[in-house]
């Protein structure tokens, strides 16, 4: 039986920024449907959320731990594949720490022996307002940090607007704005945004990855032979640079072995397989129209 996909909502956002105050709003929420929803956060894993236990705010925050990002990928890989296996949830929120880059978020839920069971909605920003009036405070690395989770958002939550005066609220929108054009940005306090306003983020979020993938978007292919292996090397030279991750698995016709296939950033990395494990390639890129990508790749297992 074919497995409906599960939605995932990324939470990111700087410490503090509200990330845990949406989480329990959407909660909430999703309390008035009937939707089964699971939260992960950190690398600390699952925890399935029925309704009666959404007001249960400890079994939320012992899981607080560790950064998706820098953790065992394993771990998550694991747990994430057990929860959709088990849980079969509709809907999966992850909340990242405030540390998180989203390019590493995606990389690490995403994996080739799931990645087709999972939709992934969208990345869902919280800007602290002050946080951002005051930024330059931060070390250039930190301010690198929120600028980048503001420019890969698909929806951007200013929140904490109640600290601040109509005019830096008017400056920061301006700002953010110009850092991020395409994704809805809305002013609020203790991150008030409903669930049906970040659906609509969905609905125009899937209209746009008809034409091409605005802002971070994920793509999986699935080979059904194996290919030549120099034109791959062709294929990957070729590839826009803002493609910033690929990994899966392949077969290549000169080799008896599947090989796992790493890319990062321009560099790829061969990795013999034992198993014989559906031949998914994922991929995590910007501004990428996947369809001339899926063209490419189909091309590549017509012998000639
Ligand atoms: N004044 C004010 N405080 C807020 C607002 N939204 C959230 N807070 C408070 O800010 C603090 C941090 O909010 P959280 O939702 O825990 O933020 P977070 O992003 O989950 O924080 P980390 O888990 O540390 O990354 C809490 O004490 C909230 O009650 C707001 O709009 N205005």
């Amino acid at each position: 039986m074919k497995m409906k996909k599960a939605e995932i909502y990324i939470l990111s956002g700087f410490l503090g920024s509200g990330k845990t105050t949406l989480l329990k709003r959407l909660l909430e929420d999703e309390q008035k449907s009937s939707r089964k929803v699971a939260v992960m956060m950190n690398e600390l894993g699952k925890v399935s959320i029925d309704s009666n236990a959404v007001d249960d705010d400890v079994s939320l925050k012992e899981l607080l731990g560790g950064c998706i990002c820098c953790s065992i990928q394993d771990k998550l890989e694991a747990q994430l594949q057990g929860l959709l296996v088990e849980e079969r949830p509709d809907v999966i929120y992850i909340e990242t720490t405030g540390a998180a880059h989203p390019v590493e978020v995606l990389d690490a839920i995403l994996s080739p022996l799931f990645a087709d069971k999972l939709m992934i909605k969208g990345i869902i920003t919280l800007v602290d307002g002050t946080r951002w009036k005051d930024r330059k405070l931060l070390s250039p690395q930190l301010q690198q940090l929120i600028h980048e989770q503001v420019r890969h958002a698909d929806f951007i939550i200013i929140n904490k607007m109640d600290d601040l005066q109509e005019k830096e609220q008017a400056a920061i929108s301006f700002e953010i704005q110009a850092i991020n054009q395409t994704a809805r940005c809305l002013l609020t306090n203790y991150s008030q945004v409903s669930i049906d306003q970040l659906r609509k983020l969905s609905v125009s979020f899937t209209k746009e990855s008809q034409r091409i993938d605005l802002h971070l978007s994920t793509f999986v292919y699935q080979f059904k032979t194996a290919i030549n292996h120099s034109r791959f090397e062709e294929f990957l030279k070729e590839l826009p640079d803002t493609i910033y991750r690929i990994k899966g698995y392949i077969k290549f016709e000169q080799s008896a072995h599947p090989f796992l296939f790493q890319f990062s950033y321009g560099m790829p990395l061969y990795m013999k397989e034992d198993m014989n494990l559906p031949l998914n390639l994922v991929f995590i890129g910007e501004n990428i129209q996947w369809n001339e990508i899926q063209v490419q790749l189909a091309g590549l297992e017509k012998t000639c």
